[in-house]
């Protein structure tokens, strides 16, 4: 007789039995005795189902928590089972991997990596003691709201099944064994990703699957293709690669494992740019916050629970997607209406429709200062916080003080190191000693006109394969250019240069 059918008999057995103690029970219902007839036979039907079903099981559920986070046990078995079972399992689920890392070759990126579907069984065995996974998922309950796509989602889990006499090898050193081996494979398969929050209407009913989504992370943008001042340069990468070694020192003064920074200056210098690169070089997600899609403190809070550890948290031009200008703004905006704007029915037409998309979002400044350094900042660990924004001068300095936001980097006009680093860049390594009239030109030219990278990188981008051997052409263009903007400038009054923020320290009075 085979194992199975073994088992299939005792089952028929329990069941017999089960329905003999249900119809026993009842009928012990008036007797006097039933609390000690229950007591002993409830005792001894658990010694016999021991000795006909020796077998435990542990349910490891794809959420946790009351359904806020998404489990990491779940997550880890699940990568643990991708080496155990795609010899043994015959159906199996494929997901890309590997190929959102930079560092991945080519081959990597073709690359799939596989785990059992649902309904499947695998075997595995540790220090002796064999132990069975099998994957399931159940239909959601019937009265869920049926308009959210999240809340009709199956409810996946794992099971481990195990013979008792293994319980405390299992529990205490398979189970711990299995998380490990799974983070590791995550490590390796880890395929880096983008995520963004869209607006997401009913999906407050409990379950936040689907808060965030995302798409590989793949932007070429690395520190060493990045136009800034060598020094300012290496400072930054100094300082992402002391955060990241710093676990035991954040642990030991008692702080989340989290480094803010506020990346400032005129449009087109490379904030974006620079979060890309900072995102390579540590090789962490991205989270980019869509502020004027988040309605309330508390959904940015959901969002903020959803976010994994080793990730990059940003929020692009804050300026603009929050009230976080505080007093100042009311008060430009009285001097505006002093001014004579709002004679202007277009810019008024213009405002009032900031003003409304604006107005969709609820995050307040305090929201967003909790989120920043408040209690449910510590969720997860090793993380950044970036702002981006073309007016420092006007964020409220609550946002921005130390301890929020750590480092403040200016990112600025182009200068001739720059230039000279853009046009290596994009034309040919030998082009500044090749082309030492025109490089002088553009240098004098840089210091008496702003032009910001972005401008700099664009004149200089070949438009024909000539171009790529003969840069003369390019820099030409580069310095007509620069002689437009220098006219130009001398009838414009000279943009104001950013204020400096570095060493900004402020009361901490706004976070109540
Ligand atoms: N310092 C730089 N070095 C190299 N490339 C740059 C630099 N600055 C800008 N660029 C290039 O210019 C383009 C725009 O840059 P980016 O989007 O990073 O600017 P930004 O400062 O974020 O602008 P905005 O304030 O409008 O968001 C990018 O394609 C980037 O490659
Ligand atoms: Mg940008």
């Amino acid at each position: 007789m085979d194992v199975v059918s073994w088992f299939s008999q005792v089952s028929v057995v329990v069941g017999v039995l089960a329905v003999c103690w249900t119809v026993v029970w009842q009928n012990l219902q008036h007797i006097h005795l039933q609390q000690f007839f229950a007591r002993s036979f409830n005792r001894r039907a658990r010694r016999l189902a021991a000795v006909v079903d020796p077998y435990l099981s542990v349910t490891f559920e794809e959420y946790e928590g009351g359904r806020i986070k998404s489990s990491d046990a779940f997550d880890e078995i699940k990568s643990y089972l991708t080496t155990a079972s795609t010899r043994d399992v015959r159906h199996l689920r494929a997901e890309s991997g590997g190929g959102g890392r930079r560092d991945a070759a080519a081959t990597d990126r073709d690359k799939l990596v596989f785990s059992m579907a649902k309904g499947e069984e695998v075997a595995d065995t540790f220090r002796g003691a064999m132990v069975w996974w099998s994957a399931a998922g159940v239909p959601p309950p019937s009265d869920t709201v049926p308009w959210s796509r999240a809340s009709r989602a199956e409810r996946r889990f794992f099971r481990l099944e195990f013979h008792e006499g293994h319980r405390d090898l299992v529990l205490n050193e398979y189970l711990p064994y299995v998380r490990r081996q799974g983070r590791a494979v995550m490590a390796k398969n880890r395929q880096r990703r983008l995520y963004t929050n869209i607006l997401r209407e009913g999906f407050d009913d409990g379950f936040y699957r689907d808060v965030w989504t995302h798409v590989p992370f793949e932007h070429p943008k690395t520190f060493d293709k990045l136009a800034m001042d060598p020094a300012k340069k290496k400072d930054v990468i100094d300082d992402l690669d002391m955060f990241k070694q710093s676990k035991d020192y954040y642990n030991r003064v008692g702080k989340p494992w989290k480094r803010g920074y506020l990346l400032y200056g005129p449009p087109g210098t490379g904030k974006s740019t620079m979060v890309a690169a900072m995102a390579n070089h540590l090789g962490y997600d991205v989270y980019d916050f869509e502020l004027t899609s988040v309605k309330t403190n508390t959904d940015l809070r959901k969002l903020l629970i959803e976010t994994k550890s080793k990730s990059i948290m940003v929020f692009e031009d804050i300026d603009c997607s929050l009230q976080v200008t505080g007093k100042r703004k009311s008060k430009e905006e009285e001097e505006g209406s002093k001014d004579g704007n709002g004679d202007d029915p277009y810019a008024a037409k213009q405002k009032e429709e900031e003003e409304d998309a604006k107005s969709s979002s609820k995050v307040t400044l305090s929201g967003l200062l909790n989120f920043i350094d408040g209690i449910w900042s510590a969720c997860g660990e090793e993380r950044l916080v970036v702002f981006t924004t073309n007016h420092v001068d006007k964020l409220d300095p609550a946002l921005i003080r130390t301890g929020r936001m750590d480092k403040k980097i200016e990112m600025s006009y182009c200068d001739f190191e720059s230039f000279k680093f853009l046009a290596r860049m994009h034309l040919r390594d030998d082009v500044v000693e090749a082309h030492g009239a025109q490089c002088d030109r553009v240098r004098a030219l840089l210091q008496e006109v702003n032009m910001v990278p972005v401008d700099v990188g664009e004149h200089l981008t070949p438009r024909s394969p000539d171009e790529f051997e003969d840069a003369g052409p390019c820099l030409a263009r580069l310095v007509t250019a620069l002689e437009k903007a220098k006219k130009e400038a001398a009838i414009l009054p000279k943009p104001q240069a950013q204020p400096d923020v570095s060493g900004i320290v402020v009361d901490d009075d706004s976070n109540n």
